[in-house]
């Protein structure tokens, strides 16, 4: 029998932290740490056409950060692609949690022509007018054999469906690639193609995936990665 001041009391509905759908899939989409300088007397080896530097004593400094952050974090499964700067930015994790890193191909990083082996970070460095014309028009495929926007955006989503659909309900580590990250959030939030390009090596973003759409729930998260400095906001 409810008291006097149950009954009387209206239902309360309160606002609550978020919480994934039933049946979505959270994926952390985690850019790698920092890989080896590029060197145009030393370029990097090709693995299937695109380059694949080890990572940077910086970037092995990030991955340990990046494991230690998401060491209580339940994670169903980790993914890296055939590229060894993600495999390797995943092994700490890795070894934390047991996981053995699986490699999902379709989110390695847009091919960039003939500027793989380094050449794209000199030329970038350099403000090279075609990669000026990149930038403006927001294209890879300027840049001379390089992977077309649509192919690569086709490729990313397609990699995303087959991670989702293994893992309904769970949650995942995905270690991939700066050009990577930025399609899937310009996918998930309709922007520009390049709008979300620039996520820190080690940085973690996360997207909810449900019936083949994404929400965007995290963008460049940074904190684990003890920067003495705050970045600054302007
Ligand atoms: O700087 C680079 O070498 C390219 O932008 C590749 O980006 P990634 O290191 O995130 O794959």
């Amino acid at each position: 029998m409810p008291s006097v001041d149950e009954r009387d009391e209206p239902t309360e509905y309160r606002q609550t932290p978020y919480k994934a759908p039933d049946g979505a899939t959270e994926v952390l989409l985690i850019r790698h740490g920092a890989s080896a300088p590029a060197r145009p007397d030393r370029p990097f080896p090709l693995v299937d056409g695109h380059g694949d530097p080890e990572l940077a004593p910086e970037g092995r400094d990030q991955a340990e950060r990046v494991g230690e952050r998401l060491a209580d974090e339940p994670l169903d499964a980790i993914y890296v692609t055939p590229l060894r700067r993600t495999s390797q930015t995943a092994a700490p994790l890795a070894r934390r949690l047991g996981l053995e890193p699986r490699v999902e191909p379709g989110l390695r990083e847009v091919h960039l022509g003939e500027w793989e082996g380094g050449l794209f970070r000199k030329m970038v460095a350099e403000n090279d007018p075609v990669a000026q014309r990149m930038f403006a028009e927001e294209r890879w495929d300027v840049i001379p054999g390089a992977e077309k926007n649509e192919a690569f955006a086709a490729r990313v989503e397609e990699g995303l469906v087959r991670l989702a659909a293994a893992h309904a309900g769970g949650r995942i580590a995905v270690f991939t690639h700066g050009g990577v990250i930025a399609q899937a959030l310009a996918a998930a939030t309709g922007s520009r193609p390049f709008a979300f390009l620039g996520a820190d090596n080690g940085s973690i973003s996360r997207l909810v995936r449900l019936g083949g759409l994404s929400s965007l729930r995290g963008f460049n998260d940074v904190s684990h990665l003890g920067w003495s400095v705050p970045a600054p906001l302007t």
